[in-house]
């Protein structure tokens, strides 16, 4: 199978390599120069004592973070499967969990308690392999190709270069550099910085990559976010009587042939190109989404380029969530329908995305944010 890069080339839409020299934020890049605003000491819940190792990169971002102090609000603590994560949480009632494992936002509580982020039930927290949910990232590479799937910055231990408070709420910055790793993957020098910063009814994230290296290198990437949507009718039934929920769980069965996410819909991508990967993942087709409410009938996994910078999803659970970027050109949905059938009914991916691959020159940075907002 082709990398979208390669792809869009297959489908002779080489991206210029001019594009690489992306206009960068300064507001981003200032709020990640700031020095850390560290203020009260947070005791950390979990020991150093016993350290977990990695096969890749030995003892793992805990114990090296282990007599450090966080902003009021970030915490470290000890998560699912031992893997060290961090928990911010806001005064004004929202909070977010990260694993340092793939800097991983597994959990995006909104004030009132609702989980907008989805974990898939077969996700592992192992260390080994990506966590299937919440907000994993896709670098250096989109999809398949040269590399594992979705590129090695899901797959590697991050560390925690900083931590802050932005006017009362607490930010994190995490940090990736490469190693024997990635480089026996991707041979070059570069730093990924990854900063979540929650407020009360949104949760954005700035990430920026750094060419470090003495040569230029490629990539593409992609938050591949997982969105809760409407559960499925089987989950609402665990009250019913035994004899009920079996013949729930039968109905069930019967009408998930025809079943499809009712309810859920992404507006804003009327007008984009796009790069369907339905029925053949291997030989995209190229197309126009002509709708203004794009719906998930059934499997969806399509690319759309040249994605506004707001998209607003109806979680089909009373909830507008407005997913908003700066400098992430393009878009993905996905949802994997019967592939998938004890969750899919549970969330959608809607994905910010850079499929053209950009080439940074040494010392060049490239700068994408991303928020989401319950309105
Ligand atoms: O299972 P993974 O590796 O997380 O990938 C899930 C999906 O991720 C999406 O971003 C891709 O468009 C799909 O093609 C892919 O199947």
């Amino acid at each position: 199978m082709l990398a979208p890069s390669l792809l869009l080339r297959a489908l002779g839409k080489a991206p210029p390599s001019t594009e690489v020299s992306a206009p960068l934020l300064p507001r981003s890049q200032a709020e990640m120069a700031a020095p850390c605003a560290l203020t009260l000491p947070s005791p950390l819940s979990v020991s150093s004592s016993s350290p977990r190792r990695s096969r890749r990169s030995g003892v793992v971002a805990m114990a090296s973070v282990g007599q450090k102090v966080y902003a009021p609000g970030v915490a470290v603590s000890e998560g699912n499967g031992g893997l060290p994560k961090i928990d911010i949480k806001s005064p004004h009632g929202s909070e977010a969990e990260i694993y340092l494992f793939g800097a991983c936002v597994t959990s995006w509580k909104v004030p009132n308690g609702k989980d907008l982020l989805f974990v898939r039930p077969d996700a592992v927290f192992n260390g080994q392999k990506p966590i299937s949910g919440g907000i994993p990232h896709c670098f250096p590479q989109f999809g398949p190709g040269p590399m594992q799937q979705h590129g090695f910055a899901r797959n590697m231990n991050w560390s925690i270069t900083d931590s802050e408070v932005i006017e009362g709420d607490p930010a994190v910055t995490l940090e990736l550099k490469d190693d024997s790793y990635s480089r026996s993957m991707w041979d070059f020098s570069f730093q990924a910085l990854y900063k979540v910063a929650l407020h009360s009814t949104s949760l954005s994230t700035t990430l920026k990559i750094t060419n470090t290296d003495d040569k230029p290198f490629s990539f593409n990437s992609a938050l591949h976010s997982y969105i809760r949507v409407n559960c499925s009718f089987v989950k609402e039934t665990k009250s019913y009587s035994f004899t009920k929920h079996i013949i729930v769980l039968v109905l069930t069965s019967i009408l998930a042939v025809q079943a499809s996410i009712s309810g859920v819909s992404v507006k804003g991508l009327k007008g984009c190109k796009t790069l369907n990967k339905d029925p053949d993942p291997t030989n995209p087709l190229e197309g126009k989404e002509e709708r203004e409410e794009v719906t998930f009938p059934g499997f969806v996994d399509c690319v759309y380029l040249g994605a506004p910078s707001e998209l607003t999803l109806d979680n089909g659970l009373g909830d507008k969530i407005v997913i908003s970027n700066a400098n992430w050109s393009d878009a993905v949905l996905w949802n994997p329908h019967l592939q998938m059938e004890a969750c899919y009914k549970d969330f959608v991916c809607v994905e910010n995305a850079k499929i053209e691959t950009l080439l940074l020159e040494p010392k060049q940075s490239w700068v994408a944010e991303q928020k989401i907002e319950l309105i």
